[in-house]
């Protein structure tokens, strides 16, 4: 039997990533830029992103931290209720979707939608509707932790059935249900990460808990991981990597209270073909990484070759810059995929 060594990734896109601001920005950034030809940037600052000159500062400050000429920021606005037709049609060539939180839903969600109500919704919708804007959305309801994300298919029914000209993705999905929804609607599709493919709610608190490992949504079951898995080993077209890694200082994780966030940018890569490798559909790793979010958002990114060799890779223990740190899933521990320099 022969096995692979090296392996080419072109063009890797992460369709659902957390950059923060400031240090943490200056940090984190790189460590997806590196490796990455683009990402998905979500708005969940403090302050929101909601304004066109808030959004043009920060993909600036983005476009800085990562030095990037070989690194596109795709940046997203925060939902609200109110935004007019003509706002959205002067801001629509600076974003690729505009992302919506149920309110305290999640980290930094506090300013979020109070109703999921679709008549609530419709003005802006119906808008992004028309001006071929994707709505991407963090699917929960604030039902018992484990049923959230089931609790909330209803609603992406009900959004996906009254706009059926909106592009619809349902972020970090983590059931068999929502691999399930994915096929019954020709608009909706889904994000899934890294984390969620591996682990299950065991992993976070079937033993010691794992801070570093507890993230929204939580993560479920074996069988809601086995359906992430198939889904995304065969790179289903409706499905796009997007690692949600979300930084958080140390102390914010290792603590009493800790926030929820899974960082995995400098990992993503060498795990996902460590993965594909494992269940033999290295094939179809290229289609998850990039061709599928490609068709789904209809862009074409900066091109960007990615060479992965099979070569050991220690994870840092923890990622320093200034005041700010952030321990990445898997510290300390031996990867067998590296980044070749
Ligand atoms: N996934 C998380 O647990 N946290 C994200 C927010 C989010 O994506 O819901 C964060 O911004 O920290
Ligand atoms: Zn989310
Ligand atoms: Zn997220």
């Amino acid at each position: 039997m022969s096995s692979v060594t090296t392996f080419e990734i072109n063009e890797p896109l992460d369709m659902h990533l957390h950059l923060r601001d400031g240090d943490m920005l200056k940090l984190v950034g790189p460590l997806t830029s590196n490796t990455f030809s683009g990402a998905l940037i979500m708005p969940n600052l403090v302050p929101p992103v909601t304004t066109k000159e808030a959004l043009l500062s920060y993909k600036q400050r983005i476009k800085e931290a990562c030095e990037g000429d070989t690194f596109e920021p795709y940046c997203t606005l925060f939902f609200q209720n109110d935004y007019s037709y003509e706002f959205l049609e002067d801001v629509k060539d600076d974003i690729i979707g505009i992302k919506l939180y149920p309110a305290g839903i999640t980290t930094n969600s506090e300013t979020g939608v109070s109703s999921m109500d679709v008549e609530v919704l419709r003005p802006t919708l119906e808008s992004m509707s028309k001006l071929g804007i994707p709505l991407c959305v963090h699917g929960e309801t604030n039902g018992f932790v484990m049923d959230r994300e089931k609790e909330f298919m209803p609603i992406y029914e009900s959004i996906a059935a009254a706009f059926p000209d909106l592009t619809i993705i349902m972020e970090h999905i983590t059931t068999a249900d929502a691999v399930e929804l994915m096929d019954k609607y020709d608009n909706l599709h889904a994000t899934v990460t890294l984390h969620h493919l591996l682990i299950t709610l065991d992993d976070v608190a079937g033993g010691m808990l794992q801070p570093h490992l507890f993230c929204k949504p939580i993560a479920k079951r074996p069988e809601d991981r086995s359906a992430l898995l198939d889904a995304a080993l065969k790179a289903h077209p409706k499905l796009m990597f997007g690692s949600d890694s979300a930084p958080h200082p140390k102390h914010k994780k290792e603590c009493c209270g800790c926030a929820a966030g899974v960082f995995t940018s400098p990992i993503a890569l060498q795990v996902l073909t460590e993965l594909f490798e494992k269940y033999q559909a290295l094939e179809n790793l290229n289609a998850f990484v990039s061709l599928n979010a490609q068709k789904i958002y209809n862009f074409k990114p900066l091109t960007k070759k990615i060479k992965l060799v099979k070569k050991d890779f220690v994870v840092p223990e923890i990622y320093e810059y200034k005041n700010e740190n952030v321990v990445p899933m898997y510290a300390g521990e031996t990867l067998s995929w590296s980044i070749e320099d």
